[in-house]
């Protein structure tokens, strides 16, 4: 399918999906670019690149290029690849935020714009680096594609091509609907996990809490342990989504805060009832179906 697709940043996504690639043989040769030489050692030593390169070397003859680093490390690299760009190449990325790359594109490389394809696996986990990446990981998965008005319609097939081929299902969103979905799906919800452990970290009494911790705790914090960096960068550049998820989320536990403080039965009863509906006969339901839906393409 291709001849060199060229990885930037081997981590948990760009490891995976090199992974993918070489054993599906989606790409004659697999090339890396790595911050540290201890990835690049990994990535090659383990076989899930089959050479890394610095970026201008590495971007030279690939016809397809990921860009798979923290979101705020993609302007930079963007920059790097201005006028470097090889004609036949498609340019893609992983990242969990789009209209703010679509920013940084449109200001920085206009030029790229219909070769850059911008497109996000729902798929990943709260271990990072190229140790956490592994086979399938996109297998049975969303990918959303969010096009814009300058991308070529070849360049998308190719890339919509290569993520069914690795067994993801692609869907295609505005940039604004995408960020505003994941701001209050995935990037709410993270944020709302690390502000619980650290609220527990910050007690005096924390190593007490957390000898007690159950599991109702343990599911609820694992997506604390994700990366940092990440995730600083995924709130710094869709900020403005972020900021809404806080705040209809912070009116919530207001809400329930009045409720507790006014000891109001009814009122607790109906605000737990009904998240509890919402969750069982919607997000289990839909979940369910689409699991179905899966197994029946398989
Ligand atoms: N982890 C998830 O669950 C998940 C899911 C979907 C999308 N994403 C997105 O995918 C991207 C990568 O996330 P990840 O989980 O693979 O992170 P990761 O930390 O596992 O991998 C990122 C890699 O990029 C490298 N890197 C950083 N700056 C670089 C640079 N300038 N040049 C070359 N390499 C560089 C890091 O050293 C690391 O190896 C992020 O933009 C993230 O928002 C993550
Ligand atoms: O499964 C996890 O642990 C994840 O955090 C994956 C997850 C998410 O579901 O929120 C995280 C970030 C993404 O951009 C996409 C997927």
């Amino acid at each position: 399918m291709f001849n060199q697709v060229t990885i930037i940043g081997t981590g948990l996504l760009g490891g995976s999906l090199a992974r993918d690639l070489k054993a599906l043989s989606l790409a004659q040769r697999v090339v890396g670019v790595c911050r540290s030489d201890e990835t690049a050692k990994t990535a090659l030593s383990q076989g899930i690149v089959d050479a890394v390169l610095p970026l201008h070397e590495a971007i030279v003859a690939a016809d397809l290029i990921v860009l798979a680093t923290p979101m705020q490390a993609m302007g930079s690299i963007l920059k790097q690849m201005e006028g470097r760009l090889p004609k036949q190449a498609i340019v893609t990325d992983v990242g969990s935020v789009k209209t703010d790359l679509y920013q940084a594109i449109k200001l920085q490389v206009p030029s790229m714009l219909a070769q850059f394809v911008l497109a996000h696996p729902i798929a990943g986990g709260e271990n990072s680096g190229v140790e956490a990446s592994k086979l399938g990981l996109f297998k049975n998965k969303h990918v959303i594609i969010t096009e814009t008005d300058e991308v070529s319609q070849a360049a998308v097939a190719k890339v919509t091509q290569m993520w069914e081929k690795v067994g993801a299902m692609v869907l295609a969103m505005s940039l604004q609907e995408h960020d505003a979905v994941f701001a209050k799906t995935s990037h709410l919800p993270h944020v709302i996990a690390f502000s619980l452990v650290n609220f527990l970290s910050h007690q005096s009494d924390r190593e007490r809490l957390f000898d007690l911790a159950a599991a109702g705790f343990y599911d609820f914090t694992r997506i604390a342990s994700s990366n940092a960096e990440m995730w600083r960068d995924i709130c710094i550049t869709n900020r403005a989504e972020v900021l809404k998820a806080l705040d209809g989320f912070s009116a919530q536990i207001e809400a329930i805060r009045d409720n507790v403080a006014s000891a109001d039965q009814a009122a607790i009863l109906e605000y737990f009832g009904s998240a509890k509906q919402a969750r069982d006969a919607g997000l289990l339901k839909r979940a369910e179906a689409l699991a179905l839906a899966r197994d029946t393409k398989e």
